[in-house]
């Protein structure tokens, strides 16, 4: 790895929320690296969700690592972690060492094409304990990210996330707020998603 040296973040300054954004988390040359290696070496499967009582493939491939066995359940989806590869574990440790915390998973996320995305949500699930703490990397394609407090509708923002970036929620983040990744009509290329959590 080259440069460890990180620019301090942008905060976002949001009531009821605690979110970092860090552009040049990763390098150029290091983000292509990793977007390269992830495409080829993850396990990527697409799941099926259930809206309404009806059945549709996921609009996105996803996979989970992580340093023990636990599962995590999510839009009635479980899934069973693999093993971190030695890649992820570097990457882990050098977020660990920002944030000063420890992660024990990676839920991973391919967003193939502007049709692919990922619906309203908050990171809330039980396995994750109150105001956790999400480590989110970007790689690829630069994609929209909203963000909409779940109280107040005046309250909205949307921050591009770019190649090689990372995003820090924490705080009460998920307890007031919802995020997403919307689709786009554009023709736009594919972006991987990494998100470092604690599954306790
Ligand atoms: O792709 C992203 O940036 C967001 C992913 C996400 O919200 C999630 O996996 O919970
Ligand atoms: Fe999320």
């Amino acid at each position: 790895m080259s440069s460890q040296f990180v620019r301090r973040p942008q905060n976002l300054k949001l009531p009821d929320s605690d979110i970092h954004y860090y552009p040049n988390f990763f390098d150029h040359e290091e983000a292509d690296y990793f977007l390269r290696l992830f495409k080829t070496t993850i396990l990527w499967q697409q799941d099926s969700i259930k809206v309404f009582g009806k059945v549709y493939p996921q609009p996105r491939l996803t996979a989970l690592y992580g340093d023990n066995d636990k599962t995590y359940t999510y839009s009635n989806i479980t899934m069973q972690p693999r093993n971190f590869t030695p890649e992820l574990k570097v990457l882990k440790e050098r977020i660990e060492n920002l944030c000063e915390t420890q992660f024990t998973s990676c839920l991973l996320n391919l967003y193939r094409d502007g049709k692919d995305s990922n619906g309203w949500h908050a990171d809330n699930e039980k396995e994750l304990g109150i105001n956790p703490i999400i480590a989110s990397v970007s790689l690829g394609q630069e994609r929209y990210f909203n963000l909409k407090h779940r109280n107040r509708p005046e309250l909205k923002h949307k921050i591009l996330l770019e190649h090689g970036s990372l995003l820090l929620m924490k705080g009460e983040t998920q307890h007031s707020w919802l995020h997403q990744i919307p689709k786009t009509s554009k023709s736009i290329g594919e972006r991987i998603n990494l998100t470092f959590r604690k599954i306790k």
